[in-house]
């Protein structure tokens, strides 16, 4: 399918001095995922592939330079910016795009103004140009990404035609951007897609854009004919740039990067990346059952019904009226803890109740058995026909439970929020006032995918060849990740190539809301992961670096989708590191995907150490058993040795204590002692005593 390849520039200083603070490359990213998923039903054959994704300051010079790049050398088919387009002191974009504009797209701009004016009379504040650089249509957009995105989808429909037009009609060119069609023209990747011819493209853009009787396209389109489906592929040089290469899928070796680009983030920083890039959770109504353990309330729940629905004895005794006082009296019936009626009870009569059972009406209070003494019975013996109420001065419902006294009908029992507790409480409660089906937030499923060309199945039979290691990075996360309530789909094993992981990863995103891969997303030839998220998935990654030991390289990204964003949790190979940023940092991602919030993480808890340990110089999750001691202190002890590469380092841990880098403990003590006090994250379940 032909792409129109766009890059996206954003223009802020704030941005640029921050990353984590830019929200339009995400909105943008959606608005284009959105125009795709309407060109696919329209059955167009074109496809937006968003190819660069950079932040500047608002600075005439780094902006041009961008432009020309994109423009001039990378001949995207659009280049949208935001931002700068305002009459601030610093807003220099339309001044900056402005001068580069070969022609100038009044239309465009005019097209963006109205629509904005239908939303805002504040549009008039906004100064967009637009207009056509060689080949490349640029558009200019303001800086909210509310108005970014209200101005691009005014347009979007309409900008393919805008792109074929100045690529010259020349379906070639319109092409060149694409490096995916790049690589498969110089047989990079093995699999070149067939081209459309123009004359089909230009028809179904036709039908799309809905825009007709346009002469310069079907001109066009009829000069080029069907030939140039089958025209003769001309490669572009590649640019040696460090950007291009940052995300180059098929690099020689020689001219990867050295050093990583990716910024190194604390986790602190991590953590919130992940807050605020995740899709909000979705709601589902679900019956009450003991399924429904772990889900959390998407409503306030109200009770259908009183408990208790009637007046009910507390006690097995004898129902009485409390002002008939002391004496004998004839038990006239019985009331048992089962459906129907009882008779009318009248001063000077008792009769027989249960635990349970609902009061006779005429009845105001229940003597408990223990309390009353037979004065006269059935000639067999087997029931009393007269009983003497020994106790006096009783209360009025003394023993009775009143109608709506445990819960009333109406009343909110449960609040939104609220987590379905493996204790049974709320289950209980909801049962017993008749709620049937209540409305909580969906759990995300979770695909887990390990990469590598020597990652075997853990069951293989038959003795490992050299190089070849079991896997152990799925078994354990799929493990946890059902432990932890959530459904997991087990996306085996895939092979260090760009194509593999590229199927895998789309064929999960049909199926599952969150991905986690382990493996290659560090420094090695092979490791695929990050540019494959971006170029092929035109992902974001949020971060590709953390300072901490282990899970240096852990990465997080997101993938568009048709309806919103889906997260994908990159984790470390090795496998002590993918379990403990399992635990750190997708954990509480599950838990915020499904409805927790400030409550998402793990707790944290002051633990004593047992012994010495020793301080690295970057943050470190230390494996660790908590266990409450003889007098009542957590206490904690290593699991031993740390290395990255020990699961075993897990075994029987609960907690990862948080250790300080040493550049962040006074006179550079390079060990905590023991007896001193640390932070525990709490990853499984606390043991009390020695054991
Ligand atoms: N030059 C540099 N090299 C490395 C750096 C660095 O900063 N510069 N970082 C190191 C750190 S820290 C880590 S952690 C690892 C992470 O590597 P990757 O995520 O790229 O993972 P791989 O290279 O694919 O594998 C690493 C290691 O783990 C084993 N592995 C992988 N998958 C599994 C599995 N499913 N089950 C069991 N074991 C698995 C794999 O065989 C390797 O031994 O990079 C360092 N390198
Ligand atoms: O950070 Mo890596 O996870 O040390 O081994
Ligand atoms: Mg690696």
């Amino acid at each position: 399918m032909p792409e129109l390849t766009v890059g996206l520039l954003v223009i802020s200083d704030t941005a640029a001095a921050d990353h984590a603070t830019d929200r339009a490359i995400d909105t943008l990213t959606a608005v284009i995922a959105e125009a795709n998923a309407a060109a696919d039903l329209a059955h167009a054959s074109y496809e937006w592939l968003v190819d660069e994704r950079r932040i500047v300051p608002d600075d005439k010079d780094k902006i041009q330079e961008k432009i020309r790049e994109w423009c001039d050398v990378r001949q995207l088919s659009l280049v949208i910016t935001t931002g700068g387009t305002g009459f601030g002191l610093r807003d220099v974009t339309p001044e900056a795009v402005g001068e580069m504009l070969d022609k100038t797209a009044s239309g465009l701009v005019h097209g963006m103004l109205a629509a904005s004016l239908r939303i805002t009379p504040f549009a008039v504040m906004s100064r967009p140009v637009a207009g056509i650089r060689k080949h490349t249509v640029i558009i200019t957009l303001p800086g909210s990404p509310k108005g970014a995105k209200e101005n691009l989808e005014s347009i979007i429909k309409l900008l393919p035609h805008a792109c074929v037009q100045a690529a010259g009609g020349d379906s070639r060119s319109l092409h060149s951007g694409g490096v995916r069609q790049l690589e498969a023209e110089a047989g990079l990747t093995g699999s070149a897609t067939p081209r459309t011819n123009s004359h089909d493209r230009h028809s179904h853009l036709h039908e799309s854009g809905g825009i007709s009787g346009d002469d310069s396209v079907r001109s066009h389109s009829h000069s080029h004919g069907c030939g140039h489906g089958h025209h003769a592929p001309t490669p572009r040089t590649k640019q040696p740039s460090d950007e291009l290469l940052s995300n180059e899928l098929s690099a020689d070796v020689t001219r990867r990067h050295r050093s990583s680009p990716y910024p190194m983030i604390s986790v602190a920083q991590a953590h919130k990346l992940i807050a605020e890039n995740l899709p909000l959770p979705t709601i589902i109504r679900h019956k009450v059952s003991e399924t429904l353990v772990g889900y959390i309330l998407a409503e306030d729940v109200t009770a259908v019904e009183s408990v208790p629905a009637f007046r009910a004895s507390i006690v097995d005794g004898y129902a009485v009226l409390h002002t008939d006082g002391t004496g004998i009296y004839p038990v006239v019936s019985v009331s048992h803890a089962a459906a129907g009626e009882s008779k009318v009870l009248s001063s000077g009569e008792i009769a027989r109740i249960t635990t349970g059972a609902p009061l006779p009406s005429g009845a105001t209070a229940v003597v408990m058995v223990e309390d009353t003494r037979i004065a006269e019975k059935t000639e067999d013996g087997s029931e009393e026909l007269r009983v003497e109420v020994l106790a006096s001065g009783l209360e009025n419902m003394e023993n009775v439970r009143e109608v709506g006294s445990d819960v009333r009908a109406g009343e909110v029992i449960l609040r939104k929020g609220t987590q379905i507790t493996a204790i049974g409480g709320e289950v209980g409660l909801l049962a017993s006032v008749g709620v049937q089906q209540v409305n909580v937030y969906r759990k995300p499923v979770v695909g887990v995918l390990s990469t590598g060309d020597e990652v075997v199945y853990h069951d293989r039979e038959g003795p490992l060849k050299l190089g070849e290691v079991r896997d152990s990075n799925r078994p354990t996360l799929l493990a946890a990740i059902c432990a932890r309530g959530f459904n997991a789909v087990d996306l085996s094993i895939a092979k260090d190539s760009a194509e593999t992981l590229e199927e895998t990863i789309k064929d999960a995103l049909k199926s599952v809301d969150v991905i986690i891969t382990t493996g290659g997303v560090s420094m090695g030839e092979k490791d695929l992961l990050k540019p494959t998220i971006e170029r092929t998935f035109s992902g974001t990654i949020h971060f590709g670096r953390v300072a901490m030991k282990p899970g240096k390289p852990t990465t997080f990204a997101t993938i568009p989708s048709a309806s919103s964003v889906k997260p994908i949790f990159a984790l470390p190979g090795n496998p002590a590191s993918a379990n403990v940023t399992f635990h750190l940092f997708v954990l509480p991602a599950l838990r915020q995907l499904s409805g927790y919030r400030e409550n998402a993480h793990l707790p944290t808890i002051p633990v004593t150490m047992e012994h010495d340990v020793p301080l690295d110089p970057r943050p470190e999750f230390h494996r660790a058993v908590v266990r409450v001691d003889r007098g009542g202190t957590l206490v904690a002890r290593s699991t031993g040795g740390q290395r990255s590469s020990r699961i075993g380092s897990l075994q029987g841990a609960n907690a990862l204590l948080c250790l300080p880098a040493t550049s962040e403990v006074g006179d550079k003590r390079t060990r905590i002692p023991r007896g001193d006090v640390v932070s525990a994250l709490l990853i499984g379940e606390l043991q009390s005593l020695d054991i």
